[in-house]
């Protein structure tokens, strides 16, 4: 029997991110922005998998197997132009095995919980660094204790500089900037990133002083860059978290797995 092929999709706000899987093991994973609108309207316009692979895939081409895309969105108005795609399985809350979630908690969350629990055991807590920066924990019966939900690091320095007369976009420092800065810029730099670390901080040693074995995974864009400021300024921390730039696919996967394709 052939492998299955198929590929994840996560509509997250800043961007899409895609996997490709071969059966249950991930083998490439990427960033796209979100596609202009020629080429929706021109997604939209098809009929059926050939017009499909004809207009958008392969022009010239006929008789393209589409694999699978397994979609999770926090994005409703991107999900819709994807319900045009043939060969579409859309994971929704009601499909991730954790107890006690609300109905409005992001499937992006739940599953990177599932992903985190499947891969380090329960209980979990999972830090995304997206364009929200949030904090998502379950306890060791899978059951979500609750999280919390912050603007993540570009979306600060953003909202600020576009909110105020005097301050300009700042783009975030690579490294850990002065904490007491002497000019605009590095003013903001520091605001944002110290305040950010002293709130992640304390957010993760609350969570380990009700689970003190509990995985604390870091994942989302900002991954690396946080990772970074906290070697620099907290590096126990630092040590104890554990760094997945794929945990929702891991969700994914699982979801993959759990319906025995
Ligand atoms: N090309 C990029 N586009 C958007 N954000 C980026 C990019 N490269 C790095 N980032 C960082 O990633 C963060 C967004 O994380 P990401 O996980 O991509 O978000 P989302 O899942 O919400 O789309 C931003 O705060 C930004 O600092
Ligand atoms: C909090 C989020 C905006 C994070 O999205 P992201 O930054 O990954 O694009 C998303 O998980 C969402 O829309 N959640 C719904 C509200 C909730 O989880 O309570
Ligand atoms: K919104």
């Amino acid at each position: 029997m052939s492998k299955s092929h198929w590929l994840a999709l996560m509509i997250g706000n800043s961007r899409l991110h895609w996997a490709w899987f071969i059966e249950e093991v991930l083998q490439f994973a990427w960033d796209t922005e979100y596609l202009p609108v020629s080429v929706v309207q021109n997604l939209a316009s098809c009929q059926n998998i050939t017009d499909f692979s004809r207009k958008i895939l392969a022009p010239g081409a006929i008789n393209i197997t589409l694999p699978p895309i397994y979609l999770a969105s926090v994005v409703p108005q991107a999900t819709i132009i994807w319900q045009t795609y043939p060969n579409l399985h859309e994971i929704t809350l009601d499909q991730v095995p954790l107890q006690g979630v609300y109905p409005t908690l992001g499937i992006d969350r739940a599953l990177a919980l599932w992903g985190a629990g499947a891969t380090w055991g329960f209980p979990a807590l999972v830090i995304d660094a997206g364009t929200a920066l949030t904090f998502t924990g379950a306890n060791s019966d899978r059951t979500l204790v609750g999280g919390a939900i912050l603007p993540g690091v570009r979306l600060q320095f953003q909202s600020l500089g576009e909110r105020t007369a005097a301050l300009p976009v700042v783009s975030t420092p690579k490294s850990l900037p002065p904490r007491w800065a002497l000019n605009t810029p590095e003013s903001i730099q520091s605001g944002v990133i110290y305040t950010l670390m002293a709130g992640i901080k304390d957010f993760v040693c609350d969570w380990w002083q009700a689970f003190p074995r509990s995985c604390v995974a870091i994942t989302g864009g900002d991954r690396a860059l946080l990772l970074n400021y906290f070697q620099a300024q907290y590096p126990d921390i630092a040590a104890k978290l554990t760094s997945e730039p794929h945990l929702i696919f891991q969700g994914i996967r699982c979801y993959w797995v759990s319906r025995g394709e």
